[in-house]
């Protein structure tokens, strides 16, 4: 066999985790290959936050059409055509793999394709090739969690969904996380009957659970069946567009099509880690503080396929980039990602958004705590978009006057977040923050309401 082709680094997958590592690395004049066994541009830009987005836009157009009531707009007969929105989302998706591998490759960044698996400490095997290189960079990101009751590889995963041109009339979700709330939220509005399956007792468990019940009660009205403590026994499959879903209750739900929304897990279990020596559960590769492998010091692991206590989103996925392009070469790694406080939302209609501690944490860190929260569907500023749900909930201790966290349900809930993600990353008080003068009429002014 001949000898590896050798580079200074090689980076798998080509998300914003391992995408952005390449490029800083290539930009320091370092011999660099970066390799994926999909198209290049990874999960948020072919097949999440992005294209999901197009048609959270339509969503959210379609809801406030439909809310103005005859009084924001005379005709609110609006609907979404379906076939229409899957080609305006793909003028988003489709130029990536292209322009993702040709900016690679004018940076003097080599290409390739193939699933890469570690044959060596250094050495890995891709579409037969070998490669080593004195660094490896694992950016694998994630898959859909293995589900195991029967005929479960029925289900279509959040790709598939995404690239559908016609939208099936009966979805069932499995779960009620982020993927099946926010994708819910669009195929109701767009016409279809949607079941949401979760075998817990509410969806959404990351965020402020009064709000999650204000949300799932209108997501309740917008014609969502929520089937909540459910275990599913198993699927039936009774033709090319015809799911029967058997619960252990007895009860059974009829779809067209069921969604995997039950979870993500590191998508590493197909790259021989073992081999290299790289420890790793189904949590992700374990990595030390500067995200270097604990157990093969010439490999590091960046994003959703890393183990940190970190969520799986891309702000963070970046941050990881950003900090291992600056450890990989130096002569000993030092620095450590800077999360802050991660702010996050689910980008239903209307959104839910968090950030910082829940009540239940800061009940625990805070001797006093003031807990201020409200419905804000009758503030001005959410009636002037028509009426919809709205709440929010600040956490602050009394002693310091610290923000410890921010929960927000309504219109612009996922920008008004980043402004309590700010103020809470650099120590601003509650006073420091009420204080400052934010544009009027808006969504963030609000906030000196709130505290
Ligand atoms: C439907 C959906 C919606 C989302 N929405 C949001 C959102 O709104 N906001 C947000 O912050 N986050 C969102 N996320 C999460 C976000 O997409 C991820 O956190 C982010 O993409 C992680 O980046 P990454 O670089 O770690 O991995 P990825 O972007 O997943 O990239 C990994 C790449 O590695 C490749 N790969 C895997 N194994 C191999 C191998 N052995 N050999 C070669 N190549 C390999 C894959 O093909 C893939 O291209 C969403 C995720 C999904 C699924
Ligand atoms: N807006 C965003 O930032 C965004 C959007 C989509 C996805 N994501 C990322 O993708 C990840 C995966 O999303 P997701 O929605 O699949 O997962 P999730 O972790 O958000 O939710 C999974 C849900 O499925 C439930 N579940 C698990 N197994 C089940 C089963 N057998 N039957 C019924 N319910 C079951 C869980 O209790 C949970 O409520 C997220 O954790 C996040 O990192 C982020």
């Amino acid at each position: 066999m001949s000898s590896p082709t050798h580079f200074d680094l090689i980076v798998i997958g080509t998300g914003p985790a391992g995408g952005t590592v390449a490029s800083k690395i290539a930009e320091t004049g370092k011999r660099v290959a970066i390799v994926d066994e999909r198209t290049f541009g990874g999960t948020c830009a072919l097949r999440g936050c992005n294209p999901k987005k197009v048609y959270v836009n339509a969503g959210q157009l379609l809801d406030r059409v439909r809310r103005s009531n005859g009084q924001l707009v005379a005709d609110a007969s609006a609907r979404i055509d379906w076939e229409k929105l899957h080609a305006f989302k793909e003028t988003f998706t489709r130029p990536v793999a292209e322009g993702s591998e040709a900016s690679f490759r004018d940076s003097g960044i080599t290409t390739l394709h193939g699933t890469a698996k570690f044959i060596g400490v250094s050495t890995l095997s891709i579409a037969g090739e070998l490669y080593e290189a004195d660094r490896i960079v694992i950016a694998t990101g994630g898959r859909p969690r293995t589900l195991s009751f029967p005929n479960s590889e029925c289900l279509i995963s959040s790709d598939v969904f995404l690239d559908l041109s016609q939208l099936p009339r009966h979805i069932a979700f499995v779960g009620g996380g982020y993927i099946s709330m926010e994708f819910a939220h669009v195929a109701a509005r767009a016409g279809s009957r949607v079941t949401i399956i979760e075998k817990n007792s509410s969806v959404l468990s990351g965020f402020d659970p009064d709000l999650v019940k204000t949300l799932t009660a209108h997501s309740h009205q917008l014609g969502i069946q929520f089937l909540l403590n459910q275990t599913i026994e198993g699927i039936d499959v009774l033709g090319d567009e015809s799911r029967r879903i058997k619960l252990r209750d007895g009860q059974t739900v009829a779809a067209d099509c069921v969604v995997h929304g039950a979870g993500r897990v590191p998508n590493i279990d197909r790259m021989q880690l073992d081999v290299a020596g790289i420890q790793h559960d189904q949590d992700g590769v374990s990595v030390d503080a500067h995200l270097r492998s604990q157990s093969n010091e010439r490999v590091y692991a960046v994003g959703d396929c890393a183990r940190t206590a970190q969520p799986r989103l891309t702000p963070v996925a970046n941050e990881d980039a950003r900090i291992v392009a600056k450890n990989l070469f130096a002569d000993r790694p030092v620095r450590s990602p800077d999360y802050g406080m991660v702010p996050h939302a689910c980008f239903t209609t209307p959104a839910i958004a968090s950030v910082g501690l829940s009540e239940e944490q800061a009940r625990q860190t805070s001797a006093d705590l003031d807990v201020r929260t409200g419905d804000m569907s009758d503030w001005s500023s959410v009636r002037k978009t028509g009426k919809t749900v709205a709440g929010y909930k600040v956490l602050i201790d009394r002693d310091s006057d610290a923000i410890l966290g921010a929960h927000l349900l309504g219109p612009g809930a996922e920008e008004t977040i980043n402004l309590f993600a700010m103020a809470m990353k650099h120590n601003l008080t509650a006073a420091e923050v009420k204080s400052t003068l934010f544009v009027f009429p808006s969504f963030s002014h609000d906030i000196r309401q709130m505290i």
